[in-house]
């Protein structure tokens, strides 16, 4: 209870100070010509996100739609100047791609040791991000998503055998799920056998320890925002006071989950897993081989796998992925039961490539199914789970063909959400239309403007997984199952303020008809 009074009492100053402030740097962006978010819109954001009334990706897609007609406007993140990049063309894919060494942060906040979490790729920076990158897109090669392959087949026939017994169950040829129960279950299982090599069995136990540990880590809280609020208005102060994002409980079970997992392993005489941690423990164990045992021999010896970033390594694994991937899968089934035609289309071309396999697809063969990954970058288009981007500026930056400098520390950010619903990027961009991605429309998407897993060295490490995991699961169901909207259905998607991710609001309800 204290806690939470000093931090109220730590945020009431932090409003005040920071409409003081922003009113008084207002002219920061004035004073160089760049359209900008006055103090008051800036205050209620801030006051909305503070009550839960909304998210930030909400906050920026307002931006984005305010400063329309520009190709960027300017804002604050609580006292530091931010800019939000509307243009593809000229912007975005200078600040993700081709000016890069610029932008290779996404913050410049300090990562505390007592927050070892944290120590993810996504909030690592400078060389350290650059050294365990190279390290971790081994785990994501064709190599190794090949070897993954028959895992994710195995999930998705286990997801397959169980809504079998539950429609023998409810004595019926079809029944109605809760499909983000199904799906967290299913995501649950793909992600610990991806991650950790491990079976969680949470299509079958849904009371799953880490299912629940994992939801809490990516919860958006009052407590959570007060702390980035801090770090982000003074970077490291909330280290040195002590305040840390994710509680200890959390931090305390993901060590010890990935020591037990890795004392398993090390018993373990397959030589051929390939999940993440086996393979973060076969590069350190070479590593180690050159003389690092413990962080401190690390820093001394230059080694790049240390004990707090392999926990941040494999925590972020499973926080993410499971959030990400849980709601893709609901989001594509969603649309799929109000799109009979598109399943019947699913359908024939899982026939078709099944009978050119003759016999069981196989990784090869899943290339062949065109249609499905236009329903999948469809899924991702109108629900792109990770809707920001955000960059730092890590060196001056000019924007081409004006005179305005982004200087070292600002944050650019780019409304994901946004740019998939703008009308000029993608028509009608309510309506779900996988065609956007057939082969012969592909030259009409504008560069930057498609960006589910965002662009550049920094863009999502686990594309080709997420597009294998959804894929396996749809090639499976769909031969047998048809997907339909219940009476519950919502017609509208809402989504969820607390999430950290895109995530529906509601519960979904869908019936699952067998076919005959
Ligand atoms: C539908 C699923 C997913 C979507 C839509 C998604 C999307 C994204 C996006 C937009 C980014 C930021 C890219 C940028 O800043 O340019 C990102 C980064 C990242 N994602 Fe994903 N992601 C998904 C699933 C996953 C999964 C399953 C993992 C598990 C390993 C993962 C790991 C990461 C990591 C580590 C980064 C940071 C990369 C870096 O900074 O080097 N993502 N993702």
């Amino acid at each position: 209870m204290e806690i939470v009074s000093v931090l109220f009492l730590v945020l009431v100053g932090i409003v005040s100070y920071n409409s003081y402030y922003v009113h008084k740097k207002h002219q920061y962006w004035k004073r160089r010509g760049v359209p900008s978010m006055s103090t008051w819109e800036i205050l209620v954001q801030s006051v909305k996100l503070w009550l839960g009334r909304t998210h930030v990706w909400m906050i920026f897609m307002e931006m984005h739609d305010a400063f329309r007609g520009h190709k960027y406007g300017g804002s604050f993140q609580m006292v530091r100047p931010s800019l939000v990049l509307r243009d593809p063309g000229l912007l975005i894919r200078s600040v993700l791609v081709n000016n890069f060494s610029n932008f290779h942060d996404r913050h410049n906040m300090e990562l505390s040791e007592n927050d070892p979490v944290h120590w993810d790729l996504v909030h690592l920076r400078g060389p350290r991000w650059n050294q365990v990158r190279q390290k971790a897109a081994q785990a994501f090669s064709s190599v190794k998503l090949r070897l993954l392959y028959q895992t994710l087949l195995d999930c998705a026939r286990e997801l397959d055998a169980h809504i079998m017994r539950l429609c023998l169950e409810q004595g019926q040829e079809g029944a109605e799920f809760c499909v983000n129960e199904l799906m967290s279950n299913y995501s649950m299982e793909v992600i610990g056998a991806s991650a950790l090599g491990i079976k969680c069995n949470a299509i079958q136990n849904p009371e799953c320890q880490l299912r629940r540990v994992l939801e809490l880590s990516m919860k958006f809280s009052f407590r959570r925002f007060s702390i980035w609020t801090l770090e982000s208005i003074c970077p490291g102060l909330s280290g040195k006071l002590g305040f840390r994002m994710h509680e200890s409980a959390i931090i305390q079970f993901f060590r010890s989950i990935i020591k037990d997992v890795e004392a398993m392993k090390r018993k373990d005489t397959e030589p051929n897993r390939k999940d993440f941690l086996q393979i973060l423990m076969n590069l350190r164990d070479s590593e180690q081989q050159s003389g690092a045992k413990t962080d401190e021999d690390s820093a001394a010896t230059g080694s790049i796998l240390t004990e707090t970033v392999m926990l941040g390594a494999i925590s972020s694994f499973l926080s993410v992925g499971y959030e990400a991937v849980a709601s893709t899968l609901v989001f594509c089934l969603y649309e799929l039961a109000f799109h009979p035609e598109l399943q019947h289309k699913l359908l024939q071309e899982v026939r078709r490539v099944h009978a050119e396999a003759g016999g069981g697809i196989s990784f090869e063969d899943t290339r062949k199914l065109q249609f499905m990954e236009q329903v999948i970058s469809e899924t991702l288009r109108k629900y792109p789970v990770s809707a920001i981007i955000g960059r730092c500026c890590t060196e001056p930056f000019q924007i081409p063909d004006t005179t305005v400098v982004v200087e070292k520390d600002v944050m650019c950010f780019i409304s994901i959400l946004a740019l998939h619903y703008d009308p000029k990027h993608f028509p009608d961009p309510e309506t779900f239309d996988p065609d956007r991605f057939a082969q012969e429309n592909l030259d009409k998407i504008v560069p930057g403007s498609y960006l589910p897993f965002g662009d550049g060295p920094r863009s999502c490490i686990a594309n080709r997984l997420v597009v294998m995991i959804v894929k396996t699961m749809l090639m499976t169901l769909i031969p047998n199952y048809t997907f339909h909207p219940s009476a519950r259905t919502p017609r509208r998607m809402e989504f969820d303020v607390t999430r950290f991710m895109l995530a529906p609001k509601a519960n979904l309800q869908l019936r699952l008809q067998r076919r005959k």
